[in-house]
């Protein structure tokens, strides 16, 4: 039998993660579309696949099961509630007129769960549209290689779009207009996949903003979430006002970060490595600061500082002292590791971590700390900016108050 899924720390034992392996709607981005579309350069897709697998294979070979996003999908999808849900979500009648809508809807209403989970992912182009009745302006007007459905290429980064706290999944409330809906296909495994359809839910998807990347378990009972280019501190608050009412925290450090590209998520620039550990950028260890947020008596908020991260966290966190390990020794080669996702290490287990192996400085420091480092190829996955945290959402850790 499989465990309800129930993540309630950064770094016990990873038993279920949910990954998705980049497909077509990689191939998809051109040099007009790509930083629009969240990408900083046009990946070699096959390369980008090989590098999925082996991280994929390397988290099989430590006992941890992966869930593939795709496959989940068409299973959700094979409920017909589901399919219809995902068609709605897609199929946008202000971009395509109702003409072009209706005939995309019911096309797509008479694939199989399969051809619609492909169509969700990586999109459709106007000249992929199926032929329709009648003459469309909509049609004639568009380019043949403008998106009728928007593919999304970030949905490589499971971190952001939903996250586990406790026995509760919250479905993120994306910032950025390329990633908005990646949110409606997290929402359709949760609600139709047998595995989850009995998970209740924390936060949601229409609240202010909140992404995974920036919402870390520091142990059980503490919740960091950073506040920057993508979670806004109304998302930060009500996601606070959310995970207190549910009970399944005591504290939440709110931790204001860079809003720029290199910083757009609080695991950007720092990530747990054990109990007590945080592999961290240099230049933040010194200035990241906490608000501390608690639920008070008559249920409203109480809300002190800011003090220094490492000590607000160390306090809720009931640890005498945090060490931090950080990105390399100069400057120069910290900012080079820090933008390659050297701080975005994913723990199997504490002092257990997979990290990009370009990383070398970062790696070396990590294993000199005696954190394990499992070394992945990733210079096709990093494209997107993102490390194995942020392509990774675990769905099941072991306890790490009862081994
Ligand atoms: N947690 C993370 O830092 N996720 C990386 C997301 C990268 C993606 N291209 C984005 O800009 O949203």
């Amino acid at each position: 039998m499989t465990s309800r899924p129930r993540v309630d720390s950064e770094v016990g034992p990873l038993r279920t993660v949910l990954l998705h392996r980049p497909g077509e709607e990689l191939k998809r981005l051109t040099p007009r579309n790509n930083d629009q579309l969240l990408f900083d350069s046009i990946p070699w897709v096959d390369r980008a696949q090989q590098e999925h697998d082996s991280f994929a294979e390397v988290l099989r070979s430590r006992g941890v099961e992966v869930l593939l996003l795709t496959e989940v999908l068409t299973t959700a999808l094979a409920d017909s509630r589901a399919h219809a849900a995902g068609i709605r979500a897609a199929v946008d009648g202000r971009r395509l007129g109702d003409n072009l809508a209706d005939s995309l809807s019911s096309h797509l209403s008479g694939v199989d769960a399969a051809t619609l989970a492909h169509v969700l992912i990586s999109g459709v182009t106007f000249e992929e549209l199926p032929a329709a009745e009648g003459a469309s302006l909509v049609r004639k007007m568009h380019h043949p290689h403008d998106f009728a459905v928007d593919p999304l290429p970030n949905l490589l980064f499971t971190r952001d779009s939903s996250v586990w706290i406790g026995d509760r999944v919250a479905i993120s409330s994306l910032a950025m207009p390329a990633r908005r809906r990646e949110t409606a296909l997290l929402d359709l495994i949760y609600a139709y996949h047998p595995r989850f359809r009995h998970a209740a839910r924390a936060y949601g998807a229409h609240s202010a903003p909140v992404e995974g990347g920036d919402v870390m378990l520091l142990a059980p009972g503490v919740l960091a979430v950073g506040i920057g280019e993508r979670t806004s501190p109304a998302g930060a608050e009500s996601l606070a006002r959310s995970v207190f009412a549910d009970h399944l925290v005591h504290t939440v450090l709110a931790v204001p970060i860079a809003q720029a590209r290199a910083t757009m998520h609080l695991d950007t620039v720092c990530t747990m490595v054990d109990r007590d550990a945080f592999v961290m950028y240099p230049l933040a260890r010194d200035s990241l600061v906490a608000y501390t947020l608690r639920p008070s008596h008559d249920g409203s908020l109480r809300v002190d500082g800011p003090e220094p991260f490492l000590q607000a966290a160390a306090e809720a966190m009931g640890v005498e002292k945090l060490r931090v390990i950080d990105t390399g020794l100069d400057p120069v080669t910290a900012e080079r590791e820090q933008w390659d996702d050297g701080n975005n290490t994913l723990a199997l287990a504490p002092g257990v971590v997979v990290g990009y192996e370009r990383n070398v400085e970062t790696n070396a420091r990590l294993e000199d700390a005696g954190i394990e480092v499992l070394a992945i190829a990733g210079s096709e996955l990093g494209s997107g900016r993102g490390g194995p945290r942020c392509m990774s959402c675990p769905v099941l850790r072991d306890s790490l108050e009862n081994p």
